[in-house]
């Protein structure tokens, strides 16, 4: 048997782990935030210490990406420290960690997708934390993947997916930024990439560790991704309205994001065998989804 903890087990890749097609004999725990509160690092040991887990998959996060440039100490807190504290703990604990990560930590200044190896410079306090987070996660337990993923959507919580489905049923149009690209991600797809690599993670004291890159195939930018969402919507009856490319200049944030975060992932089909599919096809899928419309129960 492999019993798994996940950290962030609410969240949408949390939730999206829950219902991965795990390999037989696998148990998988996704305490909430009540029970292990990365701000809180004696939760942490108590948890460790109340079963004997075999991995520990960090998904929990500080995630809002414009309310951590004025929360600092809060981003760096969840993102930073408290990973810090994890990689120790399991180090000591004698456990591999899967750590979550982001392409925000790189500045887009490169003109294709970024490599495994490429060197980041995150251009806000949210990037900033989570590369403070890989850097102390890998330094703190050998036996630890950062997994980084980018433009995470799925059927839960809330994401730019369930954003534009929801706009689209309240306006006429919608204005999106057609100058930022990147690789959406499918949580479902990036649940079943770590469910794939876990019993060889867990069960293997040489299995590859060190950063990997998990995206689904193709880019997009925000303006392409939300016309593929319309499409989709339109073709099951859903909401779908036009969608106007706009220059990021026309839709000021309160942090810059990277023009370009496209995210290489040749190192994880080399090391795992994992290979993603198209992220149209998970758009397909996340849409067919009845927990995805903005009339479903939250
Ligand atoms: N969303 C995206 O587009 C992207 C996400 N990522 C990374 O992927 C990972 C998963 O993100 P995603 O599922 O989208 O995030 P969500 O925002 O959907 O979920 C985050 C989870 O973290 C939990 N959490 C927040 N603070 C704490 C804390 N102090 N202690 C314990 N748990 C906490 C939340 O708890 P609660 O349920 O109580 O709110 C929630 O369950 C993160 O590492 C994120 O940085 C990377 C690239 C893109
Ligand atoms: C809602 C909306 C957003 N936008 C733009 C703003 C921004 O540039 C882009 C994406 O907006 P969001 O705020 O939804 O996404 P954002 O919070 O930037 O998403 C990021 O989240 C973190 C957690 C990550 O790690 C990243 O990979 C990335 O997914 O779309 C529009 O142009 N029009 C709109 O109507």
């Amino acid at each position: 048997m492999t019993a798994v903890l996940v950290l962030g087990g609410n969240g949408q890749l949390g939730q999206a782990l829950g219902r991965a097609r795990w390999s037989e004999g696998t148990v998988v725990h996704r305490p909430g935030r009540d029970v292990i509160d990365l701000a809180r690092p004696e939760s942490i040991a108590t948890a460790l210490a109340a079963h004997p887990y075999d991995i520990v998959v960090n998904a929990a996060a500080f995630t809002a990406v414009d309310a951590a440039q004025d929360d600092v100490a809060g981003a760096f807190a969840i993102n930073a420290t408290g990973p810090a504290i994890l990689a120790d703990a399991t180090r000591r604990a004698g456990l591999p960690l899967i750590h979550v990560s982001t392409d925000y930590v790189f500045d887009g200044s490169a003109t294709g997708a970024y490599p495994e190896d490429a060197t980041p410079q995150p251009l806000g306090v949210y990037g900033a934390s989570k590369l403070a987070g890989e850097y102390a996660v890998l330094s703190g337990n050998p036996r630890a993947i950062v997994l980084r993923t980018a433009w995470v959507i799925s059927p839960f919580r809330a994401n730019f997916l369930k954003t534009m489905l929801r706009l689209a049923a309240e306006r006429p149009a919608l204005r999106v930024v057609d100058d930022q690209r990147g690789s959406p991600t499918s949580a479902d797809d990036l649940a079943e990439a770590i469910a794939a690599i876990v019993p060889r993670l867990a069960g293997d004291a040489d299995a590859p560790t060190g950063i990997y890159h998990f995206v689904n195939a193709g880019e997009a930018s925000w303006c392409e991704l939300a016309r593929e969402i319309m499409a989709c919507s339109a073709s099951r009856g859903g909401p779908s309205v036009p969608v106007e490319g706009i220059p990021t200049s026309a839709f000021p944030t309160p942090t810059r994001r990277p023009v370009n975060s496209r995210l290489a992932t040749g190192r994880l089909t080399r090391d795992y065998g994992i290979e993603p599919r198209d992220w149209q096809a998970a758009v397909r899928d996340i849409v067919a989804d009845p927990a995805a419309m903005p009339t479903a129960p939250a």
